[in-house]
């Protein structure tokens, strides 16, 4: 699903207007209803106090529309324009002239008013700024989205929560709407997904306003949202004939001395991913340990006992996931650069080896190009360096990722994948997956769907995706407190089943 930006979303808008040839106050109609149908079927009629603060654009016309229809039917509302400026859109004026004609007066708020009191136990409609939000809101709106936030009232934030910009950080972390639940149209914001810019809502959800289909389908993004639609397509199905030397050889590297737990969990990844054969090279002391639990594994073992000084092995791997647990030891450090320099099979380069290629930038032009990195933020910061926001930190990563030819999975609630200036922000996932581990699996997952000859970008996109399903699998299972990263692995399967499964209204009884 593709990630619009604001000049994307007007253009969409103008395109839309001129082909279905609608006027553009249509566009809001159809906002104001999808809102209301939203609001009605949870409410039915209830006898709360709803009260719509609206601004004077267009997000704040959707919430004025959205009042009359709420009005009309029976619903006890309280409409406040936040006049915020004179510069009315044309839309917004329409619909206040059809609020007054039903005579509904709503109460002018300027920059003397006296902030309106909210109930605790009144809903908030949020139709002050939209996506058209360009620069800090003045003081007294600052004040008022406070009063707001304050109020622990439900707010239920039309498009985006107000205040919150499309395309930058807050200007002030106070003047943005908590928003309870946000509606928004057509397409969700790529502020919704990055950690400085998601917590200002609790939850989202799209309404369909009817944007032109072709428009939406043929216009290029620099962002998308990962749906099951979008890695479905990427599945590569097991064929009757095949052997296990169809589905390749994955080799691991990792672990030292009280880290061996890291390669067997990415190993038992890498194999329940798929892949034909796993082969786990590792200090002499994970041996017995990998071997015991891990029987479908091969075991190579390096001539040290607590750690890795030489990576060598006895045969070709159709891909690599490497640094879990492995130390930063000189020797293993060493290792590491020589076996980037004598080595061309894809990577998956995680943990330590990313500790390493930051310390160590000359090795940086050995990794294979197409390798896949997978950085949680500390990583990644030692990696690019330091940021000042989330949007700096993107145009980082995407520098990175472009000058060294890889693809870079930057871990988190809503994992990020950057390849060649392009970003792929996940969907699956939930906090139970803050737990030791976790990333390992995802790295034995990602090279376990390269060594089965996934293309690195695929093997990342549809390895995310799938490691965050198997943690929503297992965290309904079990709650997100007791999920831990086997219980990742042992849900994998029923990730796989899950992205086969068809909406039960699609399934047609057998006759
Ligand atoms: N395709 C869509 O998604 C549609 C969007 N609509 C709504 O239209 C909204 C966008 O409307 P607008 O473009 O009118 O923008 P907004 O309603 O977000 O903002 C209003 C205007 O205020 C000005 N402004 C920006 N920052 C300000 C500040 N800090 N202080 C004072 N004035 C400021 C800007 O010039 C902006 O145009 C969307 O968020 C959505 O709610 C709907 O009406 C219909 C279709
Ligand atoms: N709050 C969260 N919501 C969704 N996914 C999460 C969350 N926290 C962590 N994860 C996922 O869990 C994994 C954690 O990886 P990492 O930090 O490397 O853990 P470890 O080093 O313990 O293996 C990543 O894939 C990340 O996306
Ligand atoms: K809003």
């Amino acid at each position: 699903m593709k990630i619009f930006t604001a000049e994307q979303i007007y253009k969409a808008d103008k395109f839309t207007i001129a082909k279905q040839q609608i006027p553009s106050d249509a566009l809001m109609e159809r906002a104001a209803t999808q809102l209301f149908e939203w609001m009605h079927s949870r409410l039915q009629g209830a006898e709360v106090t709803i009260q719509l603060f609206c601004g004077i654009g267009n997000n704040g016309g959707d919430g004025i529309a959205l009042a009359r229809l709420l009005k009309e039917a029976g619903y006890n509302i309280k409409v406040h324009v936040v006049n915020y400026s004179e510069k009315r859109s044309k839309d917004f004026l329409l619909n206040l002239e059809r609020l007054k004609d039903r005579k509904i007066w709503p109460e002018f708020l300027n920059d003397d008013c006296v902030m309106p009191e909210i109930a605790p136990n009144d809903i908030v409609v949020d139709a002050i700024f939209g996506i058209g939000l360009n620069r800090a809101p003045s003081e007294w709106v600052g004040k008022l989205i406070l009063h707001i936030n304050a109020s622990q009232a439900f707010v239920l934030a039309v498009d985006i929560p107000s205040g919150l910009p499309g395309n930058r950080i807050p200007w002030n972390t106070d003047h943005v709407i908590r928003a309870s639940y946000v509606l928004s149209f057509q397409v969700p914001k790529l502020v919704f997904f990055l950690p400085e810019t998601g917590v200002y809502q609790n939850q989202w959800e799209l309404l369909d306003i009817g944007l032109d289909a072709e428009f939406m389908h043929t216009e290029e993004t620099e962002y998308e949202f990962l749906v099951k639609p979008d890695v479905l397509p990427i599945y590569r199905p097991r064929l009757k004939f095949s052997h296990k030397g169809t589905y390749g050889h994955a080799l691991i590297v990792g672990g030292s001395y009280g880290k061996i737990g890291a390669v067997q969990m990415a190993g038992n990844a890498c194999l329940t991913v798929g892949s034909g054969l796993v082969t786990a090279y590792v200090p002499e002391c994970g041996y017995h340990s990998l071997q015991t639990a891990l029987p479908e594994a091969m075991v190579l073992t390096d001539e040290e006992d607590e750690y890795i000084s030489k990576i060598e092995v006895p045969f070709h791997p159709d891909a690599i996931g490497i640094g879990m647990g492995l130390g930063t030891h000189e020797k293993s450090v060493k290792a590491f650069g020589e076996f980037l320099k004598n080595n061309d099979a894809p990577m998956v380069i995680d943990a330590d080896g990313l500790n390493i290629l930051a310390k160590h930038p000359e090795f940086v032009k050995h990794v294979p190009k197409q390798s896949v990195l997978t950085p949680h933020p500390k990583e990644l910061e030692r990696l690019v360096g330091e940021w000042k926001d989330d949007f700096d930190k993107l145009e980082k990563a995407k520098a990175f990722s472009k000058e060294n030819q890889c693809i870079l999975v930057i871990k988190g609630a809503h994992s990020l994948i950057l390849s060649d200036g392009k970003g792929y922000v996940n969907s699956t996932g939930n906090p139970g997956m803050a737990t030791a581990g976790s990333g390992d699996v995802l790295t034995g997952m990602i090279t376990g769907l390269m060594a089965q000859g996934y293309l690195p970008l695929q093997a990342a996109v549809f390895g995310v995706y799938l490691h965050g399903l198997a943690g929503d699998i297992g965290a309904s299972k079990m709650s997100y407190d007791a999920l831990k990263a086997t219980g990742i692995i042992e849900n994998i399967g029923n990730a796989y089943m899950e992205l086969f499964k068809r909406p039960e209204a699609e399934v047609v009884p057998e006759s």
